[in-house]
């Protein structure tokens, strides 16, 4: 279970239209990256399948499930974990009670279920901060926590918001490392990036949008073949 399908999908905040007809799809246990610079409806992207923003047109399905329509509680119910951009946790709740309350038992046994030793064992910097009120954290720390929350939620599939934005290095190093380990588990996973050197070490595949359009989808290898598209679209 996983699959992730857009067709001609397009969301307007107020009467701005900003997305014009995204397709994409997303097959079960593929990692996909959605680029392009800032602004271009990356965000938006993810909003719309979560149902924080709502599509005029188009279709989105997930298992072959229409999403439209559907508020963003009953989206995550059918095992879409949403990471969004600026790390949400419960400040003056402990790492380990954000944990904890996140928690949601599995839908299918697709994946072992996580738990808390589990998310400490995927991320072993937050067990040592487990009494540590989370607004206390770092950027990296809530970020991981926030990755954590989510997968407490045991989602089938993740959608993931400019995921390093912002972090040291040797942080983003970690975040790869935990990408691609639940990449190796089996989770779907798709995910907004402007940086193409991250988004090569843990994507399959590539789409690029600009102005709320789809200009490219190909595998990484594909696209480190494309100069002029690296060149005209992204932020190399
Ligand atoms: N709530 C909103 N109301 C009106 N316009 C919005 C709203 N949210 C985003 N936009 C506009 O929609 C366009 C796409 O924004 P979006 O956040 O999806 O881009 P992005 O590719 O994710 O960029 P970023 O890297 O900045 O997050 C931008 O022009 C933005 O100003």
């Amino acid at each position: 279970m996983g699959n992730l399908k857009l067709k001609n999908v397009h969301t307007f905040f107020g009467t701005s239209h900003i997305l014009f007809g995204i397709s994409l799809e997303v097959k079960r246990g593929e990692c996909v990256c959605l680029l392009g610079r800032n602004g271009v409806g990356k965000t938006t992207t993810l909003k719309t399948i979560m149902g924080l923003a709502r599509p005029s047109d188009g279709e989105i399905t997930f298992n072959g499930k229409s999403l439209v329509g559907l508020p963003p509680y009953e989206i995550a119910g059918m095992g879409v974990g949403y990471v969004p951009e600026d790390r949400i946790v419960f400040p003056d709740l402990t790492v380990l009670e954000n944990l904890e309350v996140a928690a949601k038992p599995p839908l299918t046994d697709d994946i072992p279920p996580w738990d808390v030793p589990a998310i400490f064992g995927l991320f072993p910097s937050l067990k040592p901060l487990e009494n540590r009120p989370a607004g206390y954290l770092s950027g990296g720390e809530q970020q991981m926590l926030t990755i954590g929350r989510t997968l407490m939620g045991n989602p089938q599939m993740m959608l993931l918001d400019e995921p390093v934005e912002g972090l040291a290095p040797v942080v983003v190093h970690e975040i790869v490392r935990q990408l691609k380990h639940l990449k190796e588990l089996g989770l779907t996973i798709l995910f907004t990036e402007q940086n193409i050197r991250f988004a090569t070490e843990i994507s399959d595949r590539a789409y690029i949008i600009e102005s709320g359009l789809g200009r490219y989808e190909g595998t990484m290898a594909d696209l480190e073949r494309q100069p002029d598209i690296k060149k005209k679209y992204l932020m190399i």
